[in-house]
């Protein structure tokens, strides 16, 4: 089944279905048993690692670590499966502003004039900023995949999604939009992956043209910020917020290579709510579509599931406990004890945290197996 899975690239929410052949060495907690749906079988204990070092290959004595990367296997197995109990009762996160709905029908008919197209996502959740249907917008056309965001993420964590993307045949380049990380190597290759079309016109009798790559993803991945890198030059808007670039534009990189900025797409229905409450976490999506008091809520109890983080970093940066695994109630008492009681910055200072890489470095998502 867990081939399955990941051949399918189904989202984490529905990876739950491999816990069933996951034997688990977990423990129980108390206050994980009378808040967690998926704890009456087994609940994970709540492992903390600390630091920024990804426990992804466990510690460093080998007689424990692959214990330990089982272990860890599991209690982010059993991380998913809660998400998902988590969000079911949650209001549904949508967003489809209007320039969304014009960019997608924009975007598939330029899509005919890409010689490569460069999707990018967030390295935090590079399954949940995949558009559904990018498969088959795309078909057959030459593709990159750019996994950007790079510096909020762990050495192990790259290492896990380049071994994950390249045992898949996909060309996968990770970047940093902020510093310009990859953007060079990203230009070699557009250029190498379409070096065909010139051949062809020479064939032809034509004068060799700049090779046209589109760079597609969802809002707020980097996708300007990365064409601004590599020109050197503030030629598309850039913020930090979704839904910035409202229009396509192509650009211009020296003589041979022209590429097209495009609005974030997402789709209309998002069937998906494990994602995209993972898409509010990574501010992915537009802030009107979710209640950050929720999304901050979920944001806490994953924390304190995640060994690299765990409920003692939570106490520690706010003198709180996490009590009964609830966030909710961590997000009011944060409230009372910082904001005079209102929820709503309480969970905004946690999530705003959370995106600063307070908490170190974390992935909110791991390659299927
Ligand atoms: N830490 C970090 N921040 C980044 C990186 N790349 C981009 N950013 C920041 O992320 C924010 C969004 O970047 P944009 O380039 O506007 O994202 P976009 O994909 O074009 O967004 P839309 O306009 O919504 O489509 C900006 O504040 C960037 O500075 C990166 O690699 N690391």
């Amino acid at each position: 089944m867990a081939v399955q899975l990941s051949s399918l690239w189904l989202p984490s929410s529905t990876v739950s279905v491999k816990f069933v052949h996951c034997r688990c060495k977990t423990k129980l907690s108390p206050t994980a048993l009378a808040t967690s749906p998926s704890s009456s079988s087994s609940a994970p204990t709540i492992q903390i690692v600390g630091g920024k070092k990804s426990s992804w290959h466990g510690n460093s004595n080998s007689n424990d670590s692959f214990e330990s990367y089982q272990e860890e296997e599991c209690d982010w197995v059993d991380l998913d499966a809660d998400l998902y109990y988590w969000t079911k009762s949650l209001r549904p996160v949508q967003w489809y502003p209007g320039h969304i709905a014009k960019t997608e029908k924009e975007l598939k008919e330029q899509l005919k004039l890409m010689d490569v197209v460069i999707e990018v996502r967030d390295a935090r959740i590079p399954l949940s900023t995949t558009h559904p249907q990018m498969d088959s917008w795309l078909g057959n056309r030459k593709r990159i995949l750019v996994l950007n965001r790079e510096d909020m993420i762990s050495t192990e964590d790259r290492n896990a999604w380049a071994t994950y993307f390249t045992r898949r045949g996909t060309k996968v380049i990770f970047s940093n939009g902020q510093l310009g990380m990859g953007t060079m190597k990203l230009s070699r290759l557009a250029k190498a992956l379409a070096a065909g079309v010139n051949v062809k016109r020479r064939a032809k009798g034509l004068l060799p043209r700049p090779v046209r790559a589109g760079i597609v993803g969802y809002p707020n991945v980097g996708k300007s910020s990365l064409i601004n890198r590599l020109l050197k030059r503030r030629m598309c808007p850039a913020a930090p917020r979704p839904g910035v670039t409202r229009e396509l534009k192509w650009v211009r990189f020296g003589k041979d290579l022209e590429l097209l900025d495009s609005p974030g797409i997402i789709p209309m229905r998002i069937s998906d709510q494990v994602a995209a409450i993972k898409l509010a976490i990574c501010d992915d999506i537009g802030e009107r579509s979710y209640d950050v008091t929720d999304v901050a809520a979920i944001l806490v109890q994953m924390l304190a599931r995640i060994p690299t983080v765990g409920a003692d970093a939570l106490q520690k940066r706010y003198k709180i406990d996490v009590d009964g695994n609830s966030g909710k109630i961590f997000v009011q008492k944060l409230a009372i004890h910082l904001f005079n009681g209102d929820n709503h910055q309480a969970a905004f200072r946690i999530l705003t945290d959370f995106r600063k890489g307070k908490f170190g470095w974390i992935s909110l998502e791991r390659p299927p197996r």
